[in-house]
Formats: C-alpha cells, sequence, structure tokens
C-alpha cells in the first residue's frame, strides 16, 4: 500500500477532465477556491492531518454545515496577522456576542461574515465559544509548511479575502490506508485535493498569479484587461492587451511598462508628462491593433504616493526632482521589473518593442533575456513641466529629443 507522500510524487499535479476528487495543481486549486468550493489539504511529506479549505468570505450556513459534517470537529478560522492586530484578537477562541446557541452552522457563519467585516470591531464579541482563531506566521508556506500559511497564501494567489475556515478530518497522513481514505473522502464530497509540496513549488517559481482576465473598453480600443496580483503583498499588476501578442519573435508587440502615478495619470497633474505619456502609448497600441499596456504599482518612482507629495513640496521650494528624494532619505529611483518580467514571461513575450525615454527599462529587459528595440515615448514639454524633463534628461539619462533647442 502507498502512502499518500509516495503516490503524489508520482503524480504529475497536471489533470485532464473537470470531475471532483482530482489532485490539482495550483491555478486550478485558485479557480476552485474563486467558485467557492472546498478544497482537500495535505501535507505529502510530514505526517500531519488532511484539512479542509473554505474561503471564508464564501462562508455561508450550508457549506459550513457540509464541513461539519465531513469533519465533525469545531472549525478553525485563519486571519491575516493585520486583521488581528486590528481586531486586538490573539488566537483564540470566541462567539459572536449575542445569539449564541452552540456548535451551528448558522452561528459560525454569522461569525465568520462579522469578522470579516471591516467595520467589526473588538468590541463586537465576547470571548467565548468554538471558532478557533489562528494566526499564520509571516512569509507564509515558504517560511513554515502549515496550513494556516497555505490557506491564505492560497487566497492571495486566488486573488480572495485573507480569511479561510480549516477543518480537520480524521484522516492522518501516517495511517497504512491514508491514501485510500483521502480519494474516497474527495469523491464522495466531490471535493479536489492540493498537496502542501505542490503549492510550496509554486511559491518558489511564482511571485504573482493571474486572478482575472476580462475585456476593458477604452476611447481607444476595447482591450482584454489581465489582473495579475503580487502573492506576497497583494499589489495588482494590470495588463492591457490587444490583439494577438504571441508570437512576439518574429513580429514584436509594442510594449509600454508605465510606472503608476495616481496625480499624474487620473487628474492630469502637469507637473510630469505620465498621463501624456499613457495616453501616447494607448493611442499607438490602439492604431497598431496589438501590443501590451502593463500599468505597474510603482507610485513615485517606487517611493510610493506619500514620498513623491513630500518630494512636490520640497521641489516648491527648488530643489528637483532627484535631489528631493535624496534630500528625504530615498532612492532616485526605486522601481525593479522583476514582476513585469515574470508576467512577460507566463505571456510568453520574447521580444518587444518598447515605448520608453528611460534608458534602465531597455537594459532590465534585455539583462532577462528579451529582445528590445526601443520606441520613444516623447511629449510636447509644458512650461510646469519643462524642468522636471530636463532633470530627467540630464541626471537620470533619459532619451529625451523633445527638449533639443529649448532652453
Ligand atoms: N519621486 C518622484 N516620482 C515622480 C516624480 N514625478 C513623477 N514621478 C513618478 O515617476 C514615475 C514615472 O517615471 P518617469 O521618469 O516619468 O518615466 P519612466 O517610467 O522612468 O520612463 P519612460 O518609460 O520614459 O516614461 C511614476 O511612478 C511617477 O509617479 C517626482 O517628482 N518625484
Ligand atoms: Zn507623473
Amino acid at each position: 500500500m502507498k502512502s499518500i507522500g509516495e503516490t503524489t510524487r508520482e503524480h504529475t499535479g497536471e489533470s485532464t477532465g473537470r470531475e471532483a476528487g482530482r489532485h490539482l495543481a495550483v491555478p486550478e486549486a485558485a479557480a476552485d477556491l474563486r467558485a467557492g468550493r472546498i478544497l482537500l489539504l495535505y501535507d505529502d511529506i510530514y505526517p500531519n492531518t488532511v484539512m479542509l479549505c473554505l474561503p471564508a468570505q464564501f462562508a455561508r450556513p450550508d457549506n459550513l454545515q457540509t464541513l461539519l459534517q465531513i469533519a465533525q470537529q469545531p472549525l478553525s478560522l485563519v486571519l491575516s496577522g493585520e486583521r488581528l492586530d486590528a481586531l486586538r484578537l490573539t488566537e483564540t477562541t470566541l462567539a459572536e456576542q449575542s445569539g449564541y446557541d452552540g456548535q451551528t452552522a448558522d452561528h459560525y457563519a454569522a461569525c465568520i461574515r462579522a469578522l470579516l467585516h471591516p467595520m467589526t470591531h473588538r468590541g463586537d464579541f465576547t470571548l467565548s465559544g468554538d471558532l478557533q482563531i489562528v494566526r499564520p506566521r509571516p512569509g507564509g508556506i515558504l517560511q513554515h509548511r502549515g496550513f494556516a500559511e497555505a490557506a491564505l497564501d492560497l487566497m492571495s494567489i486566488a486573488g480572495l479575502e485573507a480569511g479561510a475556515v480549516l477543518s480537520p478530518t480524521s484522516i492522518y497522513t501516517m495511517d497504512p490506508d491514508a491514501f485510500e481514505a483521502l480519494n474516497h473522502l474527495a469523491s464522495q464530497w466531490q471535493i479536489n485535493l492540493l498537496s502542501i509540496t505542490t503549492l510550496q513549488r509554486y511559491r518558489r517559481e511564482h511571485r504573482v498569479s493571474l486572478v482575472t482576465e476580462t475585456s476593458l473598453p477604452t476611447p481607444e480600443a476595447t482591450f482584454q484587461l489581465l489582473h495579475f496580483q503580487e502573492i506576497e503583498t497583494g499589489e495588482p499588476y494590470l495588463v492591457l492587451t490587444l490583439g494577438d501578442i504571441r508570437e512576439s519573435r518574429h513580429n514584436p508587440p509594442l510594449l509600454r511598462l508605465h510606472s503608476s502615478c495616481t496625480t499624474g495619470d487620473i487628474f492630469g497633474s502637469q507637473r510630469c508628462d505620465c498621463q501624456a505619456q499613457m495616453h501616447s502609448a494607448l493611442h499607438q497600441i490602439a492604431q497598431e491593433g496589438r501590443g501590451i499596456f502593463l500599468y505597474l504599482p510603482q507610485e513615485g518612482r517606487g517611493i510610493g504616493l506619500s514620498g513623491k507629495l513630500q518630494a512636490y513640496v520640497l521641489q516648491e521650494q527648488g530643489y528637483d526632482t532627484l535631489d528631493a528624494n535624496e534630500q528625504l532619505g530615498y532612492p532616485i529611483d526605486a522601481r525593479n521589473y522583476e514582476i513585469a518580467l515574470e508576467i512577460l514571461q507566463v505571456m510568453g513575450i520574447t521580444a518587444v518593442r518598447l515605448l520608453t525615454n528611460n534608458p534602465d527599462k531597455i537594459q532590465a529587459l534585455r539583462a532577462a533575456g528579451i529582445s528590445v528595440e526601443s520606441v520613444p515615448l516623447q511629449t510636447t514639454p509644458t512650461p510646469s513641466n519643462l524642468r522636471y524633463l530636463q532633470t530627467k534628461q540630464q541626471r537620470f539619462g533619459h532619451m529625451l529629443f523633445s527638449l533639443q533647442g529649448i532652453e
């Protein structure tokens, strides 16, 4: 008789049909969770209990009843450290303040819903009852091989709220008939399975996951919108694509790597030329009917909105954009393009025509083996952004031909 570990190491992790009770790859497991389905998590190397996992945001009396029926044990709720700190909760058991009537699915559902609700405060609960609150260790499954860490990593990969309901089954992976019992449980309840090793490998190999794909009609064109999410931080990376962008090697598509600029992109700030660059890039992609626009959460060249706005105050006192960053103790440019590169790799892009004036971006892509032809993205200088553009040209090395002849 094979142990769970032996059997799953033989297993490819790939799957064919959509029938339940299968061993899944991580993106499939994430899709199951997004569909509100329960997942069976098991450790295929270290002895442990097999765990049922449900996204907390989908917890309802009916699916909690299913968990209680399968496991016949009290439920646990994993919340992020940040959420538990906000609720001022340590690992403890608790019940809803009013209406507690024992271990029922209705009670659990109300309690979980309340704990997830952003307006819930510490005073709304009394500390009694049988919902076990679990705080995952920082760093997720890469730091600690536990179910709580696995569950919250999975929620982030799936783009779901950072909360998961866990319920231990009576199957223990050291039992001689564990594998048969696990498969029997999975097919009896139509639940798919995911091993901790599969998840850990995915986390080692990926920093972002593709959460949603939808379409986005804009004045320029109707783009395909891909929402990638950084697993560790939850930061969004939005990709607009147009046309067939595969086959990049022989016919490289236009690519814009656009660093977010709230003041420019949203309000049209004239301190910089970000919005003009954004519109120009989208327009050029639309004109060609083909290309990629990647919106990177790198506000203020990576120092964040607060830092950038403080830098603006210094610029009003005479500092240029580079010296203002340094004066505040920030690097002059805190960006890197590692996640953008991972996204391009996931999308199968090996050659691009990069819309930029920034030699660092060209260098970052070439260093990663992407063939890059640079396409200037020049805007017409305005009185408000001329000094900013001149600083970029003279001190950051940007290739800004539009400034030639302007004093
Ligand atoms: N710290 C800081 N960031 C700024 C300032 N003005 C714009 N930014 C940020 O700079 C980034 C845009 O960078 P740019 O230097 O305009 O352009 P680039 O992305 O380096 O290069 P291009 O591809 O040629 O556009 C965005 O993240 C903006 O929020 C500023 O004065 N200070
Ligand atoms: Zn800007």
